[in-house]
Parts: C-alpha cells; sequence; structure tokens
C-alpha cells in the first residue's frame, strides 16, 4: 500500500476524488473537470486535454498510469491517446487525460464523468552500461511475430 497525496484545484470542487469502484478494482476513475454549464465535445477524430483538476504527489519508486475505460472504448470509440500516459513521481502539475473518439459521432463529456483509469504501480529506474556485445540467446534478434501469428 502506498499513499498518494492528492490536491484539489477550485475547477474540482465537488467533484469526488478517485476511489477504487470494487475491493479488488486496479484502476481508480479519472473524472473530467470540465466547466458545468459547458461540456466538451469530442468531434470524431478529434483529440482534447481534458483538465482532472487535480494534482497529484507520488512516492518515490511510484508512478500513475492513466489508462483508457473499456466502457467508453467500446460503446463510444473513445480512449486515451497516449495510453497509458504516465504520471511521474515528481511531476507537480495537473493530472490530464489526452481522449481521442475514434467513434463516428460527437462525444460530449460533462462535468464529474468518468473519462479514464489511474493504475499506480511500482517502477525501476536502471543505469544504461553501454558494452561491446550482448550475450546470445535462443530468440535471437526474432521479434515481432517471428513464432507465428
Ligand atoms: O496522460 C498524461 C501523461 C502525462 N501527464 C503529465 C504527468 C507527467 O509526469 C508529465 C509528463 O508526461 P510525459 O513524460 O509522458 O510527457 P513528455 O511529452 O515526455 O513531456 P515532458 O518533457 O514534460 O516529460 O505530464 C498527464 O497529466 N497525463
Amino acid at each position: 500500500m502506498t499513499t498518494v497525496r492528492v490536491e484539489r484545484l477550485p475547477h474540482a470542487e465537488g467533484l469526488a476524488l478517485p476511489a477504487y469502484e470494487t475491493t479488488g478494482s486496479a484502476g481508480m476513475d479519472l473524472r473530467a473537470a470540465v466547466a458545468e454549464f459547458e461540456p466538451v465535445v469530442l468531434q470524431p477524430g478529434e483529440r482534447k486535454l481534458i483538465p482532472t483538476g487535480l494534482k497529484i504527489a507520488l512516492e518515490p519508486g511510484y508512478e500513475a498510469q492513466v489508462r483508457p475505460r473499456s466502457g467508453l472504448a467500446l460503446k463510444h470509440g473513445v480512449t486515451c491517446l497516449n495510453s497509458p500516459g504516465t504520471i511521474d513521481s515528481d511531476y507537480r502539475g495537473e493530472v490530464g487525460v489526452i481522449l481521442i473518439n475514434h467513434g463516428q459521432i460527437p462525444f460530449e463529456i460533462r462535468r464529474g464523468e468518468r473519462i479514464a483509469q489511474l493504475v499506480i504501480a511500482s517502477y525501476a529506474q536502471a543505469v544504461m552500461a553501454g558494452v561491446e556485445a550482448l550475450d546470445e540467446t535462443a530468440r535471437g534478434a526474432g521479434g515481432f511475430g517471428s513464432t507465428g501469428r
């Protein structure tokens, strides 16, 4: 268990903080902090940065991944363009969600709508060690479907 400190910006006032919907949920839903009477519309093929009104501070060694919601993708063709988005542990700006409408009709994003989910994950930082040649393996350079379909 890790703690994520959350600062709610004025335009997120009244919106529920991200929380797990069920005890086994991996992601906490992120809500759109768009203006109440000015829903944002995504035209077919259009992408926009949607504000969440939240700033977060992750403990060192943790990242947050902004992932799409399958319901929005299946029903409306709306997904996160840069999936999964990465929130770095030292990022202190507002968390944004880059949504794109792959559907055929405009999609309206209303205030408080759950537009993506946030998965907290641990990560490792590595040191890149330059070598003359890498060790041999059975796979070698095989990839991109080399084992079949
Ligand atoms: O879906 C996203 C992806 C990123 N970010 C924020 C948090 C992250 O820590 C920062 C930078 O993201 P990333 O490293 O993906 O962006 P970049 O294009 O490499 O920009 P930078 O040069 O600022 O790192 O932007 C979001 O709010 N939502």
